[in-house]
């Protein structure tokens, strides 16, 4: 009778008449969406699946759930809890987390990172896996007391993750673009033909020969993720634009934590964007764009074109420098 959950926002309408048809408060109704969260992760590699779903200030109600990526690295796995505050940090800007349910007890990583949220102590949480230890919500400061975080670094007005971040960059007037490691300088023209070779490998091709115009698309869209992005302890501001064979365009934005390590990297957060637009198969990802800025301290694209060749070999990616 239950449809299977497979999105990851319900609106607040939705979340409203679900809680109402089972007599229940919002924050009571979100560990029930714990398991349909977890049914969301893709981890093929350790098999455990984590997922959280958290209800935020306006009535929504977002999930999270882990993805592996076999043949990386662990490092580039994303957590269930680092895939909701980036599922909230695309769709639910200005707003606050106010309650969390989560499948697992949050690791070191997921912790801190939650620390990027302004207000976060507050937060609610539960343990859905251990009712007898973790019954009922407590405050998340309760699971990491005494926290390093964001105002360890910082002024507290900088933006936080949650706060709406509109960065001043713009793409370089000659800007430098690097397509599969080669340097094409757009000012002295580009190489039409290192173009076409790569395309003619690329699985997409009819679809993306068909949307004229899809790179500068694709630019415009990593522009705005890396305008969107949080890097307020490096500055090195940075964004991703994918394009899926049917030319839909996602966006990433790089989040740094204070603590550095449980930073969540833009290929990873467009991935996330894919994945919540009902995205699939990740071969799908026919094109991506990554914008940053051009000898930046914390540079992205070198593990960004490694994440790219193993979650869609045939991806084209081009990195595009910004001011
Ligand atoms: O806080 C945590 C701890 C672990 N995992 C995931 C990572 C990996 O995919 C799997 C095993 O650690 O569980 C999370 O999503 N959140
Ligand atoms: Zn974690």
């Amino acid at each position: 009778m239950n449809q299977p959950l497979t999105k990851y926002i319900i609106e607040a309408k939705e979340a409203e008449s679900m809680a109402k048809s089972k007599n229940l408060t919002l924050p009571q109704l979100l560990p029930s969406l714990v398991k349909p969260a977890q049914n969301l992760a893709r981890s093929p590699i350790s098999k455990f699946a984590v997922g959280v779903a958290g209800l935020v200030s306006d009535g929504r109600i977002f999930l999270g759930a882990n993805v592996e990526f076999p043949g990386l690295p662990l490092h580039h796995t994303i957590h269930g809890e680092q895939f909701l505050i980036t599922n909230l940090a695309a769709n639910a800007a200005g707003e606050k987390l106010l309650y969390i349910a989560v499948s697992a007890t949050p690791c070191g990583h997921c912790r801190q990172f939650f620390q990027e949220l302004r207000g976060i102590s507050e937060t609610q949480i539960v343990i859905t896996d251990q009712p007898e230890i973790n019954p009922d919500y407590k405050p998340l400061s309760s699971i990491l007391p005494n926290p390093f975080g964001p105002y360890d670094l910082l002024d507290e007005r900088t933006p936080l993750i949650l706060d709406k971040h509109n960065n001043q960059l713009s793409l370089k007037d000659d800007k430098l673009i690097t397509q599969n490691g080669n340097s094409i300088n757009l000012s002295t023209g580009y190489d039409e033909s290192l173009k076409t070779d790569t395309f003619k490998t690329a699985r997409g091709l009819q679809a993306l020969s068909l949307s004229a115009g899809y790179e500068e698309t694709l630019e415009t869209e990593a522009l705005k993720a890396a305008r969107e992005s949080h890097a307020p302890y490096s500055g090195c501001l940075s964004g991703v634009a994918l394009m899926d064979c049917d030319g839909k365009v996602y966006r990433g934005s790089y989040m740094e934590s204070a603590a550095y390590n449980p930073s969540m990297m833009p290929a990873q957060a467009a991935l996330v964007a894919y994945m919540v637009a009902g995205g699939d198969g990740f071969e799908k990802i026919v094109a991506a764009v990554l914008v940053e800025k051009e000898a930046a301290v914390v540079r992205q694209e070198d593990t960004v074109r490694l994440f790219m060749k193993y979650v869609s070999p045939k991806c084209d990616l081009r990195v595009v420098h910004c001011n």
